[in-house]
């Protein structure tokens, strides 16, 4: 047998008007919609007909009802029973069902929003297609009744009346009705007006003054607005650049126009992730909104208009590089990471992060460009604290390092090379870096060896090996350089491979002579007055209190995580160099 699902009126009511809408500011949107739709439907009839939509918001004096008027097509009492009693039944799709080009709406449950605010909802019409005026009455419970009135309205359109739910009052009050109505109709191609006042702006602000206009809706004035269309799906706008502060992980929130009504100000995917740094503003008469209203579609059709968006916003970079330097300077300072990102996997915008965005580099803040000019290839770590340790060793020593520790720095370098050839750039090892140090004289040497004997307990407890050498500046008096046995042959003999003859021998000798395959090194420099003296100690006591503190110096030097037993070192050889030093007095 079969059966035909039941249907509770009042709960899909209650389903469509509290629960598709985010808030119940909408219903302001839905009905000047309506209205819009209307006089479109109704100047395809009569080109010259009239076309106005008037609110009357609550007025303390009346009877506590919103108005909307509008000189729409107007219904007759056919569509009345028809279009406005039926749910989900629509006049602005065609008999496929496809969504008629020009309008608005196209769900036929957009009347329905009023409930978010109203408990009753009144509509007088008069249809240009001839037949008398009619009233429509109904209400939240799903009740309705239709009378035709031939006195209840003389011209052709259509007045709803809304009387405001219990606790919704405020919602329907001039203030509140006067920026809702602002917000979502400012751009409509009709005129709209809140009591006597006109809110509808005429031409896109836009086009008049495109960042005047984007210092209002931004809050700010931005550092750019380019013009961007997309004829395809009738959009056009500008994509405004923000000045800065935006963070990378920062919603995209832009601001919607669907046939110049507002869709949303907070409107995502409409650029590529890499964009975060850019807000459009766009009018748009095809991409598809959501039931709601208050998002896009995430359709093929929107992947295509964020590609070619993205184009635009990244053929306005190249033109910016190519004419004004300076704010293209500016905008990678402020924008950094979008652009770096972008510079992965594209050429152009390596070029630009090439010649614009400053590294940090042994020979201060510098862009790749100016410090190949000067070192041919960037050598470069790929670790920050490694970086900050070693930089003044390197610096000292004459090699110039470039930091490439952050985001996308590795992935930008490696792009260098595969476009201008393994001479480009080069990852050093640490291990490279303490190969460029100098040999100390033998006798120092001898006798720090010596002296490291003595510490060996402490030097194997901490899993570290020591080493001597020379190196400036002289004030540092030694080095802690991670070096897991793997890691270290395996970065030597990479670096064996790129380094000039000379250095992979000496690297080679380095790997060689530290065999037991201790995690750090400890490079100690005998040009250190403090190393120095350690090389003349005869107390094997003080020989070992040295050593560890010069080893846990250089661990905090480092900047790597202190564990457990490094925190206990630190405390034993501070407190026990505090007691020497107290009870030498
Ligand atoms: N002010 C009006 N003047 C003339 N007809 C109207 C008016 N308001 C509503 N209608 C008619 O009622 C129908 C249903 O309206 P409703 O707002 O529920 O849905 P819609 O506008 O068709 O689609 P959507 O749900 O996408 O808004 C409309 O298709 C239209 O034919």
């Amino acid at each position: 047998m079969a059966h035909t699902f039941g249907v509770d009126l009042r709960g899909i009511i209650d389903l469509l008007s509290h629960h598709l809408y985010s808030s119940p500011r909408v219903y302001a949107r839905e009905l000047l919609q309506n209205a819009v739709d209307a006089i479109t439907a109704r100047r395809a009839l009569q080109p010259d007909a009239p076309g106005e939509v008037v609110v009357e918001p609550v007025d303390p004096r009346g009877n506590g009802t919103l108005r909307i008027s509008d000189t729409g097509i107007g219904l007759t009492e056919r569509e009345v029973h028809d279009l406005l009693s039926t749910l989900g039944r629509t006049s602005k799709r065609d008999e496929l069902g496809f969504a008629r080009q020009g309008f608005l709406g196209q769900f036929g449950v957009g009347l329905l929003s009023a409930f978010l605010v109203a408990e009753r909802v009144h509509l007088v019409s008069r249809s240009a297609r001839g037949g008398p005026a009619v009233r429509w009455t109904a209400d939240a419970a799903g009740n309705y009744e239709v009378e035709v009135d031939e006195s209840a309205r003389a011209e052709v359109g259509t007045t709803i009346e809304l009387v405001p739910s219990r606790d919704a009052e405020h919602w329907l009050e001039h203030d509140v009705v006067r920026a809702l109505v602002g917000e979502y109709g400012e751009l409509l191609p009709v005129t709209v007006r809140v009591g006597d006042e006109v809110v509808t702006a005429g031409e896109l602000p836009w086009l008049t003054d495109p960042l005047g206009y984007g210092e209002r809706v931004l809050g700010v004035a931005p550092f750019d607005a380019i013009p961007v269309e997309v004829p395809a799906v009738g959009l056009t706008g500008v994509a405004y650049v923000l000045p800065r502060g935006v963070h990378p992980g920062a919603r995209q929130s832009h601001r919607v126009y669907l046939k110049r009504m507002l869709v949303g100000d907070a409107i995502e995917g409409l650029l590529p992730d890499w964009a975060y740094f850019v807000r459009c503003v766009v009018d748009t008469s095809s991409l598809r909104p959501t039931a709601s209203r208050e998002a896009l579609y995430q359709d093929e059709t929107l992947l295509v208009v964020r590609e070619e968006l993205g184009r635009q916003v990244r053929d306005w970079l190249v033109r910016l590089d190519a004419t004004d330097p300076d704010r293209t300077a500016a905008l990678l300072d402020a924008h950094h990471l979008g652009i770096k990102s972008l510079a992965r996997v594209d050429e152009e915008m390596l070029r630009l992060v090439e010649r614009w965005l400053p590294f940090e580099t042994t020979d201060g803040a510098q862009s790749l460009r100016q410090f190949r000019r000067k070192h041919g290839t960037v050598l470069y770590l790929s670790d920050v604290d490694e970086f900050r340790q070693l930089a003044p060793v390197a610096h000292a020593q004459g090699m110039g390092l470039l930091n490439a520790g952050y985001a996308y720095d590795l992935e930008i370098l490696e792009r260098l090379v595969a476009v201008d050839g393994p001479g480009a750039a080069r990852r050093v090892a640490p291990t490279e870096v303490l190969a460029a140090l100098g040999e100390p004289e033998r006798a120092v040497e001898r006798a720090v060896r010596e002296r490291l004997a003595l510490a060996a307990e402490v030097l194997a407890r901490h899993d570290c090996e020591a080493v001597p050498r020379e190196f400036d500046p002289a004030s540092l008096p030694a080095l802690l350089v991670a070096d897991a046995d793997g890691e270290r042959r395996r970065d030597a003999e990479q670096a064996g491979e790129a380094a000039d003859p000379l250095w992979a021998e000496l690297l080679g000798s380095l790997v060689e002579a530290t065999p037991s395959g201790a995690s750090q090194r400890l490079v100690l420099n005998c040009r250190n007055p403090l190393v120095r003296r350690l090389a003349e100690l005869a107390d094997p006591a003080l020989v070992e209190l040295t050593v560890e503190s010069l080893y846990v110096h250089a661990l905090l030097q480092s900047r790597r995580p202190m564990r457990p037993k490094d925190t206990a070192a630190l405390n034993r050889s501070f407190l026990d160099l505090l007691d020497r030093a107290v009870r030498s007095r």
